[in-house]
């Protein structure tokens, strides 16, 4: 996407052909700053800080991690070593894992000399085909929502989405924000409900900041409010990302998503989730039972960060001394409350008949 103009990505090559750029989404939306890794452990830091974060994005950048380890030490033992330091970032975004199987796929067979630009070249290549893959999701989602709009012709499309899951979560487009930006573009009056996302924020900091870059009306509104907004008509549709979701269509999302769909459900508004393919976990059916969700620092739910009037960047606490705060970064919503997955390849029920119609190719009978 543009940056004041510029083509940027999350993650790209450094201008000196082997270092990682990253944008550093802690510091949005108050500052644009960028990182160079050089190292696989760099790599692993911000994949873990979440300097860089969002399912598609997590697997892009641990792949261009292999290729900086490939870079210093092409050897298999540092090949195995790097894949397992990138594996133990985060748990729950299953395109982590998917990535990281795919270099050692792309490289276990390679040899020492060929290692390096073999990987930095499987690297690129994932990196591309999320960026399509992304941009086809846009297409699928603009269809429903000229849909809805042609039922309500001259009024505003009200879309809620919960955590970004924009181009700043992938390596361009974004999932649930690609179907907006390509309405937006297309001249459907769209208007979006960010959800802030506590702890992190990650809506309104992030979400807010690049559909806004992008021209796009939003409101920033607290996590709890969607449901209030259901009920009084005010959202046509909602649409999130998701960092994993199983073979039956149950979708594992940022923390709050299945509150939102609960919501949906009871006030008929549609549901949908948009994903690429490596972002379906094909071996777990039961997502509640089955997906693992990561629980982080206490800190993100005690303390926050912001900017003074005075421009400065501050942290402070927001709990009494010594209270304890519980922090899971994810929850699991099922099929059951999802009206449709939104795919590269089409449109989907959440169902695993669904999802084989799109991906036939994993029907092991
Ligand atoms: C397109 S995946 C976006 C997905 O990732 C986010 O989690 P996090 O910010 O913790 O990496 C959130 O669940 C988004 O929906």
């Amino acid at each position: 996407m543009l940056v004041n103009g510029v083509p940027w990505r999350p993650v790209q090559l450094a201008g000196n052909g082997w270092a990682v750029t990253i944008i550093d989404q802690t510091k949005l939306p108050h500052a644009f700053e960028t990182v160079d890794l050089t190292t696989v452990e760099e790599a692993a830091h911000a994949i873990r800080a979440m300097l860089v974060r969002g399912a598609p994005l997590i697997g892009a950048t641990a792949a261009y991690g292999v290729a900086l380890a490939m870079r210093a030490d092409p050897s298999d033992d540092n090949l195995a070593a790097a894949i397992e330091m990138l594996r133990k970032t985060r748990p729950t975004a299953v395109n982590l894992f998917w990535a990281l199987e795919r270099m050692r796929a792309a490289l276990h067979n390679r040899s020492v000399e060929e290692r390096a630009g073999a990987a930095y070249a499987a690297a690129a290549d994932l990196a591309d085909e999320d960026a399509a893959m992304n941009e086809a999701i846009g297409e699928h989602g603009l269809e429903i929502i000229r849909g809805i709009a042609a039922k309500k012709p001259g009024e505003t499309v009200n879309i809620l989405t919960h955590c970004n899951a924009g181009w700043l979560a992938t390596v361009d487009w974004g999932t649930a924000l690609s179907p907006i930006y390509k309405a937006h573009d297309d001249g459907i009056d769209v208007h979006v409900w960010v959800d802030e996302t506590r702890p992190r924020n990650q809506g309104a900091s992030l979400t807010a900041w690049e559909l806004g870059a992008h021209g796009v009306p939003l409101t920033v509104v607290v996590d709890n409010a969607g449901g209030h907004l259901m009920q009084h008509g005010q959202v046509d549709m909602v649409i999130t990302g998701t960092d994993r979701t199983t073979r039956r269509g149950d979708v594992c999302n940022k923390i709050g998503t299945y509150l939102k769909a609960l919501a949906a459900k009871d006030n008929g508004v549609p549901f949908y989730v948009a994903l690429p393919g490596p972002t379906i976990d094909w071996q777990v059916a039961d997502g509640v039972a089955e997906i693992p969700i990561e629980e982080r620092h206490a800190d993100e739910v005690g303390r926050i960060s912001g900017r003074t009037e005075s421009g400065e960047i501050v942290t402070i606490d927001v709990l009494p001394e010594n209270a304890k705060a519980g922090n899971p970064a994810f929850d699991v919503t099922p099929a059951r409350l999802v009206t449709g997955l939104i795919t590269e390849r089409g449109v989907a029920p959440a169902t695993e008949e669904g999802l084989l119609s799109l991906y036939p190719e994993k029907n092991n009978g």
